[in-house]
């Protein structure tokens, strides 16, 4: 995905945000979020969970700890410097082609076309001809594998004044548990996993998650869409928490791993930090998101000894 030449490059359909498909010789295909701003942007005070932009960055680095803490479960990603004429305008589909523009600042222009921050007030720009981006190994195609759409229990309301059931009622969890596929096999716990991966991160945006169909319910879920993590370096979303706190429930195995890290010798940050050093687009991460790391690892396993 770093190297090979890029031979196709079109808008990719489904979500609400923008994305590339991008294809290379032999049929292999990455999909790509383009850079929007810079590492130390946060998100905006006045934005919900659900109009924060999305950030490259954070789909590398969510790669990466997934690797960390063992979960496996996150699709491979790099970053790679591309030029906007080259290696996207002159390979761009039709339809991506005519959103294209020069800016006053003389730079080559797109924005795509989506449901959030795709026209010209967002359009993303060579600097002055180079772009940022993150690209995510291309899941087999529905015919190879296809996969199934989970609502996540847990899912916020994305409604800017209404709450979601599992924040105002104590009990929630007892009910998810008694429901399929969560009443037994591995679900319930992969969900206390990815609660603590979302924590770690900051991401409040996991409204579904995917599984791959074959193997019907005893499997695991994917961790797709990390856009959203890493914005609030200096805030800790407790609330992301809410499966792992009110099922009152964590994998050994997680446990196990996160009391690892804890203890070093290396800290989870510097695992991080070694690991994404080797990236075409490094420092993948501000500063203040490592030290959030460790002190996020420490909440929870605090929580979990109360
Ligand atoms: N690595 C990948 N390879 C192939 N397809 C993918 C990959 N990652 C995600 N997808 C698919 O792309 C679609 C949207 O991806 P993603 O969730 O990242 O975008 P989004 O715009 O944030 O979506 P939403 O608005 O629903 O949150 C999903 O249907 C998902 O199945
Ligand atoms: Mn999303």
């Amino acid at each position: 995905m770093v190297t090979l030449p890029i031979l196709h490059v079109a808008q990719k359909e489904g979500g609400t945000q923008f994305k590339l498909l991008v294809e290379y010789p032999n049929d292999i295909k990455a999909l790509m979020k383009p850079m929007r701003f810079p590492r130390d942007q946060q998100t905006l005070p006045n934005h919900f969970y659900f109009t924060d932009y999305e950030r490259h960055n954070a789909e590398i680095a969510a790669f990466h700890l997934d690797r960390i803490l063992g979960f496996r479960r996150a699709m491979p990603v790099t970053g790679r410097l591309l030029n906007i004429t080259t290696e996207i305008y002159q390979v761009a589909d039709d339809n991506l082609l005519k959103t294209f523009f020069i800016s006053p600042a003389s730079n080559l222009c797109f924005h795509g076309k989506c449901v959030y921050y795709c026209d010209t007030s967002h359009a993303i720009c060579g600097n002055p001809d180079k772009l940022e981006g993150s690209f995510a190994a291309f899941l087999p195609t529905f015919e190879t594998a296809n996969r199934k759409t989970w609502r996540h229990p847990w899912r916020r309301s994305y409604h800017k004044r209404r709450k979601a059931q599992w924040e105002t009622d104590a009990n929630y969890c007892s009910m998810v548990r008694d429901i399929p596929p969560y009443d037994e096999g591995r679900r319930l716990l992969d969900l206390m996993d990815m609660s603590v991966f979302d924590f770690l991160t900051g991401n409040m945006d996991r409204h579904h998650y995917e599984t791959f169909k074959i193997y019907g319910n005893n499997t695991f879920t994917l961790h797709l869409d990390h856009g959203r993590g890493f914005g609030k370096p200096f805030h800790d979303e407790l609330t992301i928490l809410a499966p792992m706190l009110q099922c009152c429930m964590l994998r050994k195995k997680t446990v196990r791993k996160l009391l690892d890290l804890h203890n070093g010798p290396k800290s989870l940050s510097q695992l991080l930090r070694e690991s994404m050093q080797m990236d075409p687009v490094s420092p993948i991460l501000w500063e203040p998101h490592y030290e959030a790391l460790d002190r996020r690892l420490a909440i929870i396993l605090q929580v979990n000894v109360a």
